[in-house]
């Protein structure tokens, strides 16, 4: 990652193509395509999850992407949790490689600096998740490269909110010097907006572009409750009337 890519995301979309567990999307190919048509959309940057689906994406894209690697090891943080993990994802390609950005206890035991300078040594930058503006702070005092709100919201330290966290964006904007990213339930093109207005460097949508599950569901919920109180159509007792002169196809 250099800084001119830094420049390349400056003011975009970043577009985050994850697919885990049982997803049916969960394929290097899907994800590829999924990304590829990202790109075609107008994103800047991607973000993925994964050593394969990073691998595959890299060798059909130019733009940077943000690598990462959930891994569950019995602990909270799972974001790339390891030293081990964050040199993985750097030297499969990734140009900036995003971590757990907390001061939770990892579960290697090695502190969040160890994982940063793993990550420079292999050429890429590093890009801390985190929750709160003093996680931002002490990440950016380690030499975090990138600061993203991720994890607001799923710490305990951070609000619980269906919103984004655009208060932390700001905080974070006006305390920190490294390029802050504005991640986590971004669901509307105005909330993106607001986050460049708070002068984050880019914005990370996912969900409400690359989740077709979760898009689907807010049609059917919304159906659902529609569906409960509307007479259904045609009405029973006109179901069986028949139409006078109505053109026949
Ligand atoms: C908290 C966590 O693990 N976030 C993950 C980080 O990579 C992803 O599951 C999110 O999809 C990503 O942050 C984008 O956010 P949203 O999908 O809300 O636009």
């Amino acid at each position: 990652m250099t800084d001119g890519q830094l420049q390349q995301i400056r003011g975009g979309l970043i577009v985050s193509c994850q697919a885990r567990g049982d997803d049916p999307l969960r394929n290097p190919a899907i994800i590829a395509a999924l990304s590829m048509s990202a790109v075609q959309g107008g994103a800047v940057g991607l973000r993925l999850e994964g050593l394969d689906d990073i691998r595959v994406v890299r060798s059909k894209v130019d733009v940077p992407v943000v690598g990462l690697w959930k891994v569950d090891l019995d602990s909270d943080v799972y974001i790339t949790p390891t030293v081990w993990h964050a040199r993985q994802v750097a030297e499969t390609g990734a140009s900036i490689v995003a971590v757990d950005g907390t001061a939770r206890p990892r579960p290697d035991g090695e502190p969040l600096v160890r994982s940063i300078e793993a990550i420079h040594a292999a050429g890429a930058l590093a890009m801390a998740d985190v929750s709160t503006l003093e996680e931002g702070e002490a990440a950016e005092a380690l030499g975090a490269d990138v600061v993203s709100t991720t994890l607001s919201g799923y710490t305990p330290d951070s609000p619980q909110r269906d919103e984004p966290d655009l208060a932390l964006v700001a905080a974070l904007t006006e305390h920190l010097s490294v390029p802050v990213i504005a991640e986590g339930r971004y669901r509307t093109p105005a909330q993106a907006a607001q986050a460049i207005e708070a002068r984050a460097w880019a914005v990370v949508v996912g969900t409400a572009i690359t989740a077709p599950g979760w898009i689907t569901r807010q049609f059917t919920r919304e159906l659902d409750g529609v569906a409960k109180a509307a007479a259904p159509n045609p009405r029973p007792q006109q179901a069986g009337r028949k139409c006078a002169a109505g053109p026949s196809r």
